[in-house]
């Protein structure tokens, strides 16, 4: 069969699986988009249109939207999983057992406790016989699927995986890369929510634009420390789902993770925050996980600490500031990260 008669599946109708599930319906591909909620799905059908969570934008002709998760799954060759961190693990219990032989691609940006898992580690556990890939990068919703030109990275060591991805999924405004270092990639999807909350907050701040420059890097400086010592490989953090991702969600107000921040930075609470933006914001959830693994692994992230004081101590933001800026000076770049390349991904 030809690349281009490829079934496949987006599980989750937010915003981010209704983007897929278009652009590669749009593609010419069959697809499927499952969700959960009768009354959305009702209405997609009707207007052609996500007005919850995808508004201003029209559903190609030719997807195919329901709330049945076997019929959803059907002869589908791929199935992407877009369901929050949360919810991911209980989406694959109900289908775990249909998935043996499939190419299962995550796109979820966020870490499972306990067990600090990768969604892709939930896929392994839950559909043990499933072929695994990850998909991230700088890839906002709204921007896909307004036909900005974008690009992302699928990651599995299943060469071969990466080629169906992209070929499902690549068109004229998306270029999909490849990458073998799949614990790397979504190590960087996940790690960079907790900067884009920080970067949110600083903007309400009404920062300088030398300090937003200062925490971008540092920010990359703290998440490569953290994912070398857990065994990614640090030049994956130079790419696309490294410094591309950590870029778009640090700058960008339609990031969920930085509408958090601003809106916390401006006074509000974190459940007033998150009540507001009505959709999922990951780096919530992975700020207290990871501020646990590090501490656990004895690895530094003063901004992830900082964060955590504010967010989770009743800390101020002025006493936050004022450590960070009085802690021990450092060196620039730590060079000894990159003598270290990608233990998880060689095997060793
Ligand atoms: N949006 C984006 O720009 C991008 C998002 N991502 C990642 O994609 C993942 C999904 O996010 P996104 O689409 O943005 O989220 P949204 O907040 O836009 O939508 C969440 C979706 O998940 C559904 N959902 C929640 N719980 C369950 C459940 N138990 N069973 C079935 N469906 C459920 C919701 O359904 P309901 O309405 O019924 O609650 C809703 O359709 C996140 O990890 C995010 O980080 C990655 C790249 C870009
Ligand atoms: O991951 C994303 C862009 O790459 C989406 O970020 P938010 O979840 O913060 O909106």
């Amino acid at each position: 069969m030809s690349e281009q008669k490829q079934a496949v599946c987006v599980l989750g109708g937010g915003s981010f699986g209704t983007t897929l599930a278009n652009l590669m319906a749009t593609n010419g591909i069959s697809v499927t988009l499952w969700l959960r909620d009768e009354a959305v799905a009702r209405q997609m059908n009707e207007e052609r249109e996500n007005r919850r969570y995808l508004p201003g934008f029209k559903l190609d002709p030719s997807l195919r939207i329901t709330t049945g998760i076997q019929a959803a799954l059907g002869s589908a060759d791929i199935i992407f999983l877009a369901i929050p961190s949360g919810a991911f693990r209980s989406v694959l219990q109900q289908i775990g057992g249909s998935l043996a032989g499939k190419a299962v691609v995550s796109t979820t940006k966020g870490i499972e406790q306990p067990g600090f898992l990768m969604m892709s580690e939930i896929v392994e556990q839950e559909a043990p016989a499933a072929r695994v890939a990850v998909l991230s990068g700088p890839n906002l919703a709204k921007e896909m699927a307004a036909g900005a030109l974008t690009a992302t990275v699928v990651a599995s060591a299943d060469e071969q995986l990466c080629r169906k991805v992209q070929a499902v999924l690549g068109s004229r405004t998306l270029r999909v890369y490849a990458s073998q270092d799949r614990y790397g990639v979504e190590l960087g999807g996940a790690l960079k929510n907790v900067y884009a909350i920080i970067s949110g907050m600083a903007a309400a701040m009404g920062v300088g634009e030398n300090t937003k420059s200062m925490l971008i890097t540092r920010a990359l400086a703290e998440m490569t420390r953290f994912a070398v010592h857990m065994g990614a490989n640090p030049m994956t953090f130079l790419g696309l789902a490294g410094v591309g991702d950590l870029i778009v969600t640090c700058t960008s107000p339609m990031s969920r993770n930085y509408q958090v921040g601003h809106a916390l930075g401006k006074g509000q609470t974190l459940e007033e925050s998150v009540a507001q933006l009505g959709q999922v914001a990951e780096g919530v959830n992975t700020l207290r996980v990871l501020k646990q693994k590090s501490e656990e692994e004895g690895v530094y992230m003063p901004l992830v600490t900082g964060l955590h004081a504010i967010i989770f101590e009743q800390r101020t933001l002025e006493d936050v500031i004022a450590r960070l800026m009085s802690g021990e000076q450092k060196d620039d770049v730590e060079f000894a990260a990159f003598s270290q390349l990608g233990r998880r991904e060689t095997g060793q």
